[in-house]
Order: structure tokens, then C-alpha cells, then sequence
């Protein structure tokens, strides 16, 4: 278990309330209520469907991009409800930002990868050159691509293109780092060090991970918030609702629900 300590209970960045994903019809995601912690890591999991991407996705509003996903509840990043109707959704994701499962660097250079997001939001830096290193040092990728900065971002290794995501990601300073299964398509070498940077990461970020990788949760999460997925009565729809949320060696070693330690036992799911 990761040797990190954190207080009892979370020191909120963004919480979810009441929260209820609706793709048209139907119910997604059922009344969420989570803290996420300053400087932790939480891991979200549970079975294929139970919601766990839609959540995370609804923090930074990336649903919104989802023509027919309507969100209801409150999600607060620093009690701001970033679903209230002056905030501007690009604000958030700078605030807020976002590692996706596929690697998807944009076709320009490792450099413009890295350097884009400041430049479109109008951030100031001092010396762009000095960012751009700062945000590849930070994904522990300096070393790798310094000598050939001006070469496509494609041009790299699939774990690399993730770092340079990562790199990208922290580019525009966000204090939140959401990840959707960062490591699912990389191998266990590749893995090691995505799990590395982002143990490194937390000094300085709150993540919240979506993972299928148990292990990956156990090794570097300290909460783990796990979900099902219900089936409705009547129509036979599952919608997605968190069953428990703790400290990851809690929910591993010693969990209070039942359909936990099914799921972390392997009964299920
Ligand atoms: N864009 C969408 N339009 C309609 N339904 C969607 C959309 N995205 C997800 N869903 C549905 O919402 C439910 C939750 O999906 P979600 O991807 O959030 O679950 P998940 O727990 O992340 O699943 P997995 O582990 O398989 O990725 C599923 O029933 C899914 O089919």
C-alpha cells in the first residue's frame, strides 16, 4: 500500500453532490456524493458499465460535449459549482485537466504539444522554452525527447506519447488531474513508469483516476471509491452508484460492503 499519509478525511478540491448523469433517458449515474483530497490520489473502480468514466468526465465537463448527457447535482471545485451558469467549461478543464486511455498527442511537435495549451489560453510565462522543459521534466520525459524537441509527438513510444500527455496536461498549471485509464493500453514497463509519475504527480496535483486495474488502484491510490451497477426493475437499465468510498487499504483489506469484497475478491465483476 502507497506509504502516503492522509487525514481522515479529505481536504475537498472537488466534490461531487447529489450527483446524477442522464445520457437522454436514461440514468447513468445515480446521487454521488464524493470528496476528492488535496495531494491524493483516489481511484475510482468497479464493474464495466457502473459509471465510473461518466463521473469522472462530469467533473471537468467534458460531458458536455455529450449532446444528449445532462448532469444534475453540484460539482465543486473549490466550492465553486462548476455547472453554474457563468462559468465558462474551458476555464474548468484548465483547472481541471484530463489524461485520456489512448495517448492522443496532437500532429504537431513534442514542443507545440507541450507549449499549445498556454499559448490558446494566453498564459503568461516567462520563457516558453523554460516551460516547455518544466512540464516534460514534471512527466518524467525531459531526458527521453530533449535533443529532438521539434520532431512529431507521434514519433514516440506509446508510454512516451502518455507522458507527453501528461506533460501537456500540466502545461496550462491545473490543480486537478483527471486520468480514464491511462495505463490500460500500455505494457508493464511503460505502466511502471506512468504509476511512478503519478505517485511524483501528487505532491504537487490531486488526481482521480479511473482504473479496471486493481492492483494499479492498490499500489498507488490512498481512496478508492467503488461503484455498481444497479439494473432497474422495470426497464432492466443499469444505472451506475457508488457503494463505497474509504481509504484504499480499507476498501482492500477490510471493506464494509459486502458487494466490495465480492468485487475486490473476484466473486463479481
Ligand atoms: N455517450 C454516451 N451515450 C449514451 N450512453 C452512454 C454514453 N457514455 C456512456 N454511456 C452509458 O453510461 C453507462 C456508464 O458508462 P461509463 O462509460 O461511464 O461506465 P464505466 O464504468 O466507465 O465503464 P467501463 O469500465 O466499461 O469503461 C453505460 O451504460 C454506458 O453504456
Amino acid at each position: 500500500m502507497p506509504g502516503h499519509d492522509i487525514p481522515d478525511s479529505p481536504v475537498p478540491v472537488m466534490e461531487a453532490r447529489g450527483l446524477n448523469v442522464f445520457y437522454g433517458g436514461f440514468h447513468a449515474v445515480h446521487d454521488v456524493d464524493l470528496t476528492f483530497g488535496r495531494h491524493e490520489i483516489t481511484a475510482l473502480i468497479g464493474p464495466s458499465g457502473c459509471g465510473k468514466s461518466t463521473v469522472l468526465r462530469s467533473l471537468n465537463r467534458m460531458n458536455d460535449l455529450v449532446p444528449s448527457a445532462r448532469v444534475e447535482g453540484q460539482v465543486l471545485y473549490h466550492d465553486q459549482d462548476v455547472y453554474a451558469p457563468e462559468v465558462d467549461p474551458i476555464e474548468v478543464r484548465r483547472h481541471v485537466g484530463m489524461v485520456f486511455q489512448k495517448a492522443n498527442p496532437f500532429p504537431k511537435s513534442i514542443y507545440d504539444n507541450v507549449a499549445y495549451g498556454p499559448r490558446v489560453t494566453g498564459m503568461k510565462v516567462d520563457s516558453m522554452d523554460d516551460h516547455v522543459e518544466r512540464c516534460l521534466r514534471g512527466a518524467a520525459l525531459w531526458d527521453e525527447v530533449k535533443d529532438k524537441l521539434k520532431e512529431s509527438g507521434y514519433s514516440l513510444s506509446g508510454g512516451q506519447q502518455q507522458r507527453l500527455c501528461i506533460a501537456r496536461a500540466i502545461a496550462t498549471e491545473p490543480d486537478v488531474i483527471l486520468m480514464d485509464e491511462p495505463c490500460s493500453a500500455l505494457d508493464p514497463i511503460a505502466t511502471g513508469a506512468v504509476e511512478d509519475l503519478m505517485l511524483d504527480l501528487r505532491q504537487d496535483y490531486t488526481l482521480i483516476i479511473v482504473t479496471h486495474n486493481m492492483q494499479q488502484a492498490a499500489r498507488i491510490s490512498d481512496r478508492t471509491a467503488f461503484f455498481t451497477a444497479r439494473p432497474d426493475e422495470t426497464t432492466g437499465n443499469r444505472t451506475g452508484l457508488l457503494v463505497e468510498y474509504d481509504r484504499t487499504s480499507k476498501i482492500f483489506e477490510n471493506p464494509s460492503d459486502q458487494r466490495t469484497e465480492d468485487y475486490i475478491s473476484g466473486r463479481f465483476g
